[in-house]
């Protein structure tokens, strides 16, 4: 979701990645062997993050009953513009209960510091301006309005980033990705955040191959933050989700391969894994508690996070959609499967896709009121999720003019 920077390559050795993630024994005896750090340059295992910086005063967590929906709220006006014009007219939202612009200012600086000096990200002038017009702090802190310290709100964009590293590096033609072996170097990723278990002999080469690769660094280093703040079952959790996000963007990767459009059903079940699910289900974890595991796997809760993900994914489907239809290369979203397989135009297809968001929206509020009441952990959990759909909505429509717009 980066926009286009200007670092194909990943930073050094010169595209070690590519080679150490087709696994080249397997496939190729005669592939050549790369160079790689001695052991002693290696990181450790599970390096120490650097000391975190003084934690800043952030409000009291905001405990919201769900549901909490209202009419055609108003969303915050940004530098006195007219916040209308940044709407999409009957998508149904609540506006986020924190839009706090030095808060997010002071969350982005230190990503920036985190980005350019622990992990090498986004060197440079120019990439430290995308990264600020991408504005991952006002993200975090509108989507997480009862973070538990800065640092939580910290950890959180952390894993945003590095969820968009390895889409953009892997995925997206943006930074070099492709879907051409694409699953194989996937489940590297998973790795970064899911440590292998193996022979002595073999630990070197997978540390020095995710310490090769920008977006490998940035999954490994967010992950070692985020198991700071979360329990191992909230750690387990997440590498679950990243898991089948993954899996996701190997559905999408073989449409796009074998030039096939998928129908509606079968892209929003791709799309609910190819979801922003992994940034709302650490809700708990931000919020300095924990939703016990029993209770996460519930069905029914399961089925809430379900709809509040996939109705904040299909958000982006939407703001997204005029950049998407503009790139040259096939980009499948909802509005574009609905007019291959209802035969319409794409404005039909866009009305069409609001309406399934706003069916899942009021299937997720009238859960929420079913369940909320049962168990106060619960309730702050499901006020977590539609935060989360809160912040995420008023972000996308806070870039709308730059990366995004309102209709197709
Ligand atoms: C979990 C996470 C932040 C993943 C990023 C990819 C994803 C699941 C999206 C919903 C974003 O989609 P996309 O890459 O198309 O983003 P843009 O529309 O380009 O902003």
């Amino acid at each position: 979701m980066v926009p286009v920077l200007d670092v194909p390559e990943p930073l050094s050795p010169p595209e070690p990645a590519e080679i150490l993630l087709e696994t080249p024994e397997l496939e190729s005896p005669e592939v050549p062997e790369v160079p790689l750090p001695e052991a002693a340059d290696l990181p450790e295992p599970h390096p120490e993050p650097a000391p975190v910086s003084e934690p800043v005063p952030v409000p009291e967590p905001v405990l919201v009953p769900a549901p909490r929906l209202e009419p055609d709220p108003e969303p915050a006006a940004q530098d006195g513009d007219d916040a209308s014009s940044r709407r999409i007219k009957g998508l149904k939202f609540h506006p986020p209960l924190r839009d706090d612009r030095a808060l997010a200012d002071r969350v982005n600086e230190r990503l920036m510091e985190w980005a350019e000096k622990e992990i090498e990200l986004y060197p440079g002038d120019e990439l430290r301006a995308m990264f600020l017009a991408f504005d991952p702090g006002r993200s975090v802190v509108m989507c997480h309005p009862d973070a538990a310290s800065f640092e939580h709100l910290v950890a959180a964009g952390m894993l945003y980033i590095g969820e968009n590293a390895v889409d953009d590096y892997f995925c997206e033609p943006d930074l070099g990705g492709s879907p051409e072996g694409l699953g194989a170097r996937l489940l590297v990723a998973q790795t970064a955040i899911d440590p292998l278990h193996t022979a002595k002999e073999q630990v070197p080469k997978w540390l020095a191959g995710i310490a090769s690769h920008p977006a490998l660094r940035s999954m490994r280093s967010a992950m070692n933050y985020f198991e700071r703040i979360a329990t191992p079952a909230q750690a387990h959790r997440y590498r679950h989700d990243i898991c089948n996000l993954y899996l996701g963007y190997c559905a999408e990767a073989a449409c796009i391969q074998t030039g096939r459009t998928p129908s509606v059903w079968e892209y929003l079940a791709h799309r609910q894994f190819n979801n922003f699910r992994p940034c709302l289900t650490i809700t708990d974890a931000v919020g300095g508690y924990e939703l016990p595991a029993s209770m996460f796997a519930r069905p029914d809760v399961q089925r809430a996070t379900g709809l509040a993900s996939n109705a904040s994914t299909i958000v982006n489907d939407l703001f997204s959609l005029r950049k998407e239809m503009a790139q040259e290369r096939v980009h499948h979203s909802l509005p574009t499967v609905i007019a291959d397989e209802e035969d319409c135009g794409i404005e039909e297809a866009f009305q069409k896709t609001i309406d399934i968001h706003n069916e899942l929206m009021d299937d997720f509020e009238s859960l929420s009121a079913l369940l909320a009441p049962t168990d106060p952990v619960l309730a702050r959990y499901l006020a977590g999720l539609s935060n989360w759909v809160a912040g995420n909505h008023e972000w996308h429509s806070g870039l709308v003019g730059t990366r995004y717009a309102t209709s197709p």
